[in-house]
């Protein structure tokens, strides 16, 4: 299996506060991880660190089989990461349709019209201002901003923050079909219960250190011990 995404012992500061201490994790050809933890565990640090936009002080990355350690953030968008960051930041003065029409053409498997297969709750939104759609639709467009780009690698940080429960679902499902159209995604989560339900594999981060590095089904069966690495409950 060839891997997308190896980090490796990641030493990553703002300023002089060291947040990350020695952070390793690996994405697969195909694989969805989730990456867990408490608030402030240092997942968004990591996603950063690996997008190039909090670089590491030590530690090094690898992009499909390349060294990128501390290179330029728009060359790791260019080598083929898609990022959705936390906050989703659409365009909310423009349709859904104009927001779909920001990202320069790529060559890929995704246009605006197989996006709208994948979302149909976008195409019947497509004429609405991009600010008066519900969050769960917000996520959505955001997401699927990224994936026409036709990156190869997809990272979203937290998509269910702020969304109802039945809206974070449905979410979650559609992270599921991008699964099986074979993208490779690391699903950034405080929601673990859900977020273990479509990984293969999870890391669980806390104080800036890998406290859980293994299968997402066995870690998401001992609600006991998910909940002391990532404080959370069985509830969601
Ligand atoms: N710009 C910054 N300057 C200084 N410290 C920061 C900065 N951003 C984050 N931190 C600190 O780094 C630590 C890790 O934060 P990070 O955002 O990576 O955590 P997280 O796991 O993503 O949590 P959350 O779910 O709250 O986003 C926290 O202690 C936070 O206070």
């Amino acid at each position: 299996m060839s891997a997308v995404l190896e980090a490796e012992g990641l030493q990553t500061y703002y300023g002089k506060s060291h947040i990350l201490h020695g952070v390793s994790l690996k994405v697969n050809q195909g694989e969805l991880i989730a990456l867990l933890g408490r608030n402030g565990a240092g997942k968004t640090t990591t996603m950063r660190s690996v997008m190039g936009l909090t670089p590491p002080r030590d530690g090094n990355i690898k992009l499909f089989g390349k060294d990128v350690t501390r290179a330029a953030s728009h060359r790791i968008a260019n080598a083929g990461v898609g990022y959705v960051p936390e906050g989703r930041k659409i365009f909310g003065h423009m349709t859904v349709h104009e927001n779909l029409l920001v990202p320069p053409e790529t060559k890929g498997p995704w246009t605006i019209e197989t996006i709208y297969k994948l979302f149909p709750r976008l195409e019947e939104r497509k004429t609405s201002k991009g600010g008066r759609l519900s969050g769960g639709e917000q996520e959505m467009l955001a997401i699927a901003r990224a994936l026409l780009l036709n990156p190869k690698f997809l990272i979203l940080d937290e998509p269910s923050q702020g969304l109802a429960p039945v809206i974070v679902q449905e979410v979650m499902r559609t992270i599921g079909r991008m699964k099986g159209e074979g993208m490779s995604i690391l699903l950034v989560e405080q929601n673990a219960h859900l977020a273990l339900q479509l990984a293969d594999r999870a890391y669980v981060l806390s104080d800036g250190e890998v406290v859980y590095d293994g299968s997402a089904a066995e870690l998401g069966a001992d609600t006991e011990r998910m909940e002391h690495l990532a404080g959370v409950s069985h509830a969601g």
